[in-house]
């Protein structure tokens, strides 16, 4: 059984929305999904299993207001994650130019501070081009749960 924790970061909730979508799709007999609506570092430090970042960005290419206790504990702790894997689902709106899906590298440069192991490129869900997130979404993270689980199917 694999157990992915999924971290999300969401205003409007959109990402929100995605990664109850992502549960939902992904959940089977051999992989569990927890989504952790307002994480904390306690989602990642009492949890085992792959992580997914599913966040939007706010402010200036920034991360969320309610994934931000996460985020910040993570930097100011440092639990070491020695090769845990990870993946990066971010929205944002590329017409914010330089700051497009800031939180999602925010977010990805804290967890491979703590030695945690990235699977897959990022997913960058951009809100001019994409309506509904989870259609890009759930191709993206069916594929990256192959990946993590070693599954050949
Ligand atoms: C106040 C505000 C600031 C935003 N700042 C950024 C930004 O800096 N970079 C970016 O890529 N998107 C930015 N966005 C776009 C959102 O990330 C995008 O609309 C996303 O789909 C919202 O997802 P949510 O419903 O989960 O919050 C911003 C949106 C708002 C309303």
């Amino acid at each position: 059984m694999t157990d992915i924790q999924i971290l999300v970061g969401s205003v409007f909730g959109g990402a929100l929305m995605t990664a109850r979508k992502l549960r939902e799709q992904l959940s089977s007999d051999d992989v569990s999904v927890t989504v952790h609506e307002k994480p904390t570092l306690a989602s990642l430090t009492d949890s085992s299993g792959p992580v997914l970042v599913c966040t939007s960005t706010t402010g200036q290419g920034e991360i969320p207001e309610n994934l931000l206790p996460f985020y910040v504990e993570l930097r100011d702790q440092l639990p070491m994650q020695e090769g845990r894997p990870f993946g990066v689902i971010v929205l944002g709106d590329s017409s914010y130019g330089d700051t497009f899906c800031g939180a999602g590298e925010l977010m990805e440069e804290a967890l491979r501070e703590v030695a945690a192991r990235k699977v897959g490129e990022t997913l960058r869900i951009d809100a001019m081009e994409t309506v509904e997130p989870e259609e890009d979404a759930l191709p993206w993270a069916s594929e990256w749960v192959r990946q993590v689980t070693g599954s050949k199917t």
